[in-house]
């Protein structure tokens, strides 16, 4: 099917949906009257607005509209919204979960047989076409609207399709793993205020630091304790600062992490 002439749905219309149509109509992929958003209040809605897609209060229209349909309330909402817009969903339709945890069992459950339905798990970097996003395809969707979300996501950043069991893992090492830089980045410029440094430039140069530095990991291929290697000169400063890093466990500390969050979606999506 021709972008053009795609008509994309969006239940929900918070930082993730904004997000994926912002990449959308950024990249032409699909013209802003062809979107249509829907969520409970105007909170959101505006901006969807703002841009020139249109918008409603009723989930139903969305499907009524709509052959690719992107289901974006948080997790705990979904089940109902599924309860109802499951007597419109057709043949025809392309749903695309992008709710944590929430497996493609639950979601085929919960939709009519043989619906052709998909789980994407992005992550906020999508909200400026940065994205790290994985998709993988239920029972009904085959490798065309696989091909179609790929290419129509491929605006918003990296977008692959891997086995179901990745995808919670994924959550956990991008989803919210975002979170974990932004954290790291704020403590960077902390040190850098403590020593002194006015915290406007120094979250700036932290930010652009931590864009280098990932700019560096993804053209040259490398792995990144050799990039780490390179910066380290013997004696030096850098290897005095990896010493405190290491004593206070912030490898392992990080692997927890994306532990406890992949356990959590795992949980999440335990019925
Ligand atoms: N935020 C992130 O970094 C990531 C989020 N996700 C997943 O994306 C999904 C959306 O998250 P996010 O965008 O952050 O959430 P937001 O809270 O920003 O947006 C949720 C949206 O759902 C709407 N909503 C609530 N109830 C209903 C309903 N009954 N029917 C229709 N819409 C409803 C809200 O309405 P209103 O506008 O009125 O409040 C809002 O527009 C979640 O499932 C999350 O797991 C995945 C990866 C990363
Ligand atoms: O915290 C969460 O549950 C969601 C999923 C990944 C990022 N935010």
């Amino acid at each position: 099917m021709e972008a053009a002439e795609l008509r994309v749905g969006f239940v929900g219309a918070g930082r993730m949906a904004g997000g994926v149509a912002r990449g959308l109509l950024l990249a032409g992929k699909v013209p802003a009257g062809n979107i249509l958003a829907s969520a409970p209040s105007d909170r959101n809605l505006g901006a969807f607005r703002e841009s020139g897609c249109r918008t409603t209060h009723c989930n139903l229209e969305v499907l009524q509209d709509s052959t690719l349909v992107f289901l974006a309330t948080k997790p705990h909402v979904l089940p109902g919204v599924l309860q109802e817009i499951r007597p419109a969903v057709c043949p025809h339709h392309i749903i695309v979960s992008l709710a944590a945890g929430v497996t493609l069992q639950t979601l085929q459950r919960l939709l009519p047989a043989g619906t052709k339905v998909l789980r994407l798990m992005p992550n906020l970097p999508c909200v400026v076409q940065a994205g790290a996003m994985v998709f993988s395809r239920g029972d009904g969707a085959g490798e065309q609207e696989a091909a179609l979300l790929k290419s129509l996501l491929s605006s918003c950043g990296l977008c692959e399709e891997v086995p179901e069991s990745y995808i919670n893992i994924h959550t956990g090492l991008s989803g919210s793993g975002v979170a974990y830089v932004y954290l790291f980045a704020e403590a960077l410029a902390e040190g850098a205020v403590k020593m002194g440094m006015p915290g406007p430039l120094a979250s700036r140069i932290a930010a652009q630091t931590l864009l280098g530095a990932a700019k560096m990991m993804l053209e040259t291929g490398e792995h990144p304790a050799k990039l780490r290697g390179d910066v380290c000169t013997p004696g030096g400063t850098t290897i005095h600062a990896l010493h405190q890093l290491e004593k206070g466990a912030l490898r392992a500390t990080v692997m927890n992490a994306v532990e406890a969050a992949t356990n959590r979606a795992c949980d999440m999506g335990k019925d």
